[in-house]
């Protein structure tokens, strides 16, 4: 289809399902308010507006599919009853000619696929819109045996993608423009993120680089499988894994009946997920059903598997301050404190009224201290403070709307397992070891020895320094001793404020120490 009649097939389906209404009731422009109407006679516009939404998204195709799902993850920006329909939204599609996928595993790997595999089964396990799974047998280097999961990307994805795209960011520049309610929207922010979103998953490499980093950081905790990856097989195109062997979370009965112990199941969600947030800062950001599965093997039984790393999420060292800092006064009910920290950090204007902005952010959390600690979705709370700090033209960053999603996620599942998890009580070590870790004494120390190898490297160069300086001064001995008098009293001075930054930085781990001990939880 040419990109004409493709963009005339795209405007067709958004004015019968009657698209045009949920973003641009506001038309700016008599004409165009009139051409709408006439164009929309006679459309039976019975359906919920949410439903509608997801019924033209399928019918526009996998990648506009794959536009939804991300969509629904904008809680933030969309109401619920649009962001609900379009997370039920399916990627399922059927899958690409076997032929194709074994063509393309042979060029990427430049072998026939005999001589590769000792077997490779034509019917893929799993097919969605960017990518199929087969599953083989692998023969390595050393002519061992390997069970593998092959993951193939659909063939032609890149222009496809590269194409429907350029016509969304057209059709999002016209809702921005010709409607009021258009800009609210963002409608070419959110394409531009789908963008960075689709090229990230087009690229395999980079999805088997999370999952190495993901299985690297989660070893020591034993709670969770990660399939290595098989780096002497993995191109942009093409994913060679082990396989695993696994019961997917969504069959309980099955579980059950295997004696999966429930409660721990959830308990164990929560803490993995906690422990990848809050202490490495990288966290698998895809947790849908789907993606979950539980081992039933005797040496690891009950242990989760994860899958798919297409979508990560990291946290920078600020990222983590804003939401330890938010935490706190939160648990405070310092809502004055929250209000504050935005405006000192910048978030919001300067010239924002603190008491109204703490206001709206007590609406936001006041109603949730009603119910006991263990049934507040902090998840929901950030999504209302979200919402409520673009208010106050604050930009949220994508990183930590992606926390917040699959928070959301997380509690839903642990919730579903065990209808009584406490998710704070699993919670708590957590946020008191990261707090410690945010604010103590050893996140001083951290910064002192990530500092050091800079002095350590300047030591030794300071004769050398010394020499040149001296050199360029030339024959102006008074002026050397003048300055290297008043150098003497500089490195002097220099010296005592480190002997006072030494005993303030010992004053002050202890004083953390007792804070954060005492005071915060
Ligand atoms: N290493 C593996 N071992 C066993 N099964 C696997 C493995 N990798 C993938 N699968 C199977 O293939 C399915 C799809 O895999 P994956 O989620 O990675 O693909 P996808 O194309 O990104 O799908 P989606 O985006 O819909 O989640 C999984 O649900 C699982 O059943």
């Amino acid at each position: 289809m040419t990109r004409l009649a493709r963009g005339v097939y795209i405007v067709w389906v958004v004015l019968r399902y009657g698209l045009d209404e949920l973003v641009l009731t506001s038309f700016q422009k008599p004409w165009l308010r009139l051409l709408a109407r006439m164009v929309s006679l006679g459309r039976n516009l019975d359906a919920p507006r949410g439903q509608r939404l997801r019924e033209a998204l399928e019918r526009l195709g996998p990648i506009f599919v794959k536009f939804g799902q991300v969509l629904s993850t904008r809680r933030d920006l969309l109401p619920p009853d649009i962001s609900d329909e379009l997370a039920r939204l399916q990627d399922r599609v059927p899958p690409f000619d076997s032929a194709v996928a074994i063509g393309m595993v042979e060029r990427a790997l430049g072998k026939p696929l005999s001589d590769i595999f000792v077997s490779f089964e034509r019917e893929p396990v799993a097919s969605a819109s960017i990518a199929q799974v087969h599953f083989a047998v692998l023969k390595d280097r050393n002519g061992k045996e390997r069970e593998v999961a092959v993951k193939v990307l659909r063939p032609g994805m890149l222009s496809a993608i590269d194409k429907d795209l350029s016509l969304m960011r057209m059709m999002a520049g016209w809702v921005e423009g010709l409607s009021a309610d258009g800009k609210r929207l963002k409608p070419r922010e959110v394409v531009a993120e789908f963008d960075k979103y689709l090229h990230d998953e087009l690229d395999l490499v980079r999805e088997a680089s999370s999952a190495a980093q993901l299985r690297r950081n989660m070893e020591g905790l034993q709670l969770v499988l990660i399939p290595e990856m098989l780096w002497d097989y993995c191109t942009t195109d093409v994913l060679v894994m082990e396989r695993m062997h696994g019961v997917p979370i969504s069959q309980t009965e099955r579980l059950r009946a295997a004696g999966v112990d429930f409660p721990k199941l959830a308990r164990d969600g929560v803490t993995i997920f906690f422990t990848q947030v809050f202490r490495d800062g990288f966290f698998h950001a895809d947790m849908h059903p789907g993606n979950i599965q539980v081992s039933l093997a005797p040496e690891t039984f009950g242990r989760y598997i994860s899958l798919d790393f297409g979508i990560v999420g990291t946290l920078t060292e600020v990222d983590k301050e804003y939401l330890a800092q938010n935490f706190v006064a939160f648990f405070r009910r310092d809502y004055k404190r929250i209000a504050e920290l935005h405006v000192e950090s910048g978030w919001v204007p300067a010239a924002t009224r603190v008491d109204e902005l703490e206001a709206a952010v007590r609406a936001v959390c006041e109603p949730y201290f009603d119910r006991p600690l263990k049934e507040i979705s902090l998840g929901l709370v950030l999504m209302r403070l979200f919402q409520t700090s673009r208010r106050f033209q604050v930009e949220i960053q994508p990183q930590l709307v992606l926390l917040q999603k699959t928070l959301l996620n997380i509690e839903g599942l642990g919730r579903e397992l065990d209808p009584n998890l406490d998710l704070w009580a699993t919670a708590k070590p957590f946020l008191e070891q990261w707090m410690v870790n945010q604010l103590g004494p050893q996140k001083l120390m951290r910064e002192f020895q990530r500092q050091m190898p800079r002095y350590a490297k300047l030591l030794p160069e300071l004769p050398a320094l010394l020499h040149t300086y001296l050199q360029r001064a030339g024959a102006d001995t008074t002026l050397q001793v003048q300055e290297l008098l008043a150098e003497q009293k500089r490195t002097n001075r220099l010296l005592q404020s480190l002997v006072s930054a030494v005993i303030g930085f010992a004053l002050g781990m202890v004083v953390m120490q007792i804070v954060v001990r005492v005071g915060l939880f």
